[in-house]
């Protein structure tokens, strides 16, 4: 099921390492971990789907087919696997993401990295997975990874590039030395506020961008989706704080790319289901695992209203998904608004709103 690229280079330090979310990205990263000769201590909260790595090797709910190998300990013990391990990777849904580290707080060292793998936003505060782990386990040192990183394609080690986001220089060298390998590469970024919120807003121009796709929109539509995408979560992004050239990378650019242009994108499928006419709820049942861009954009459409953020796409998405708009009227209305600037970095928008 592999490309037979990689192994672990003999000069590499063999690392004990946490995965924490048992779903399609901590799949992945486990098998990328594990092959790279690091001991996974793999969490997850059924012990059936333990047992099932454990003497199969194999995720079959959420990857199957794909063997996961190396030294790799399933695990229900969140506490053992977080004591043994001397970074942590988190990828457990936003909307759970709290709860679990919460309840847990106690079990992780003064100084330990945590990395999270999660692109979404908690409804409360609307505050990113950074801040919460800064919240629950301040004594630990923080990271965010994200980037166009297609949990499907990594389990086949497809080519793939990512960035990690943290402050600590020892922080972002540590997850380059224990994750980078021949198919995987990873770049560094200090902006983790930027990094982590384009992880989460592009999912909402993905389930756009699948939207269109349904309704045969057409390759023009498309790039100008994907382009005016970036320019709307720029603006959003840079008026909390973040920097606008992280926009330009691989965590900004890059990522609405791949979730724009690919139905291996959970977003992107969720888009096409409803442009195809199912409604929302039926939609995300028959997905069968997280599609976080439909929870993002109540928050954003909120959150953007509240600080005055010009947002039509969202708003025109969130018209759709939960409003009662159709489709042919949003675009109508998005297609008649006023035409302004292109990249207002450069020509400062007008106010249209
Ligand atoms: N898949 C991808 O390609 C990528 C995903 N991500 C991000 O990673 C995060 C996780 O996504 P992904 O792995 O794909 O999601 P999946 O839907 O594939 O899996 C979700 C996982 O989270 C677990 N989970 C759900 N609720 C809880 C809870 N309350 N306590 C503990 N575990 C829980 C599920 O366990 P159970 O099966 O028991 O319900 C399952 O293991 C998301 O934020 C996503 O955006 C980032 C990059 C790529
Ligand atoms: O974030 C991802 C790829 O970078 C995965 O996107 P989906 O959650 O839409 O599958």
């Amino acid at each position: 099921m592999t490309n037979g690229r990689s192994m672990p280079e003999s000069n590499k330090p063999v690392a004990e390492v946490a995965v924490l979310g048992g779903g399609s990205f901590g799949t992945a990263m486990a098998k990328v971990l594990g092959e790279n000769g690091h001991r996974v201590h793999f969490w997850m909260r059924d012990e059936a789907q333990a047992q099932e790595v454990r003497t199969t090797r194999i995720n079959s709910r959420y990857m199957p087919g794909i063997e996961i190998t190396g030294d790799i300990l399933p695990t229900t013990d969140l506490a053992d696997a977080v004591s043994k391990a001397e970074l942590v990777f988190v990828a457990i849904p936003s909307k759970a993401f709290r709860t679990v580290i919460r309840e847990n707080s106690e079990k992780f060292r003064e100084g330990q990295v945590v990395v999270s793998l999660t692109k979404g936003i908690e409804a409360h505060g609307f505050k990113l997975m950074s801040e919460i782990l800064q919240e629950e386990i301040p004594r630990c040192r923080i990271g965010v990874l994200s980037g166009p990183n297609l949990a499907s394609e990594i389990v086949n080690q497809d080519l793939t590039a990512t960035v990690i986001a943290a402050k600590d220089p020892d922080v972002r060298h540590k997850v380059q030395q224990l994750l980078g390998c021949e198919y995987f590469r990873v770049y560094a970024n200090v902006d983790i506020y930027g990094v982590e919120l384009a992880g989460a807003l592009k999912n909402i121009y993905a389930i756009v961008a699948g939207l269109a796709a349904a309704m045969n929109m057409g390759e023009n539509a498309n790039a100008m989706l994907i382009t005016r995408g970036l320019a709307e979560m720029s603006r959003f992004a840079v008026s909390l704080g973040a920097n606008p050239m992280t926009f330009m990378g691989l965590a900004g650019v890059g990522d609405l790319i791949v979730t724009c242009t690919s139905s291996k994108s959970r977003n992107y499928r969720i888009g096409y289901a409803v442009g195809q006419g199912q409604n929302l709820e039926d939609a995300v049942a028959e997905l069968g695992q997280v599609a976080e861009g439909i929870y993002t954009l109540e928050l954003v459409k909120k959150k953007a209203e509240a600080i005055g953020i010009y947002m039509p796409l969202v708003r025109g998405l969130y018209e759709i998904l939960y409003g009662n708009s159709s489709i042919n009227a949003v675009i109508k209305s998005l297609m008649t608004s006023v035409q302004n600037s292109d990249v207002e970095f450069i020509l400062p928008r007008t106010i249209v709103e």
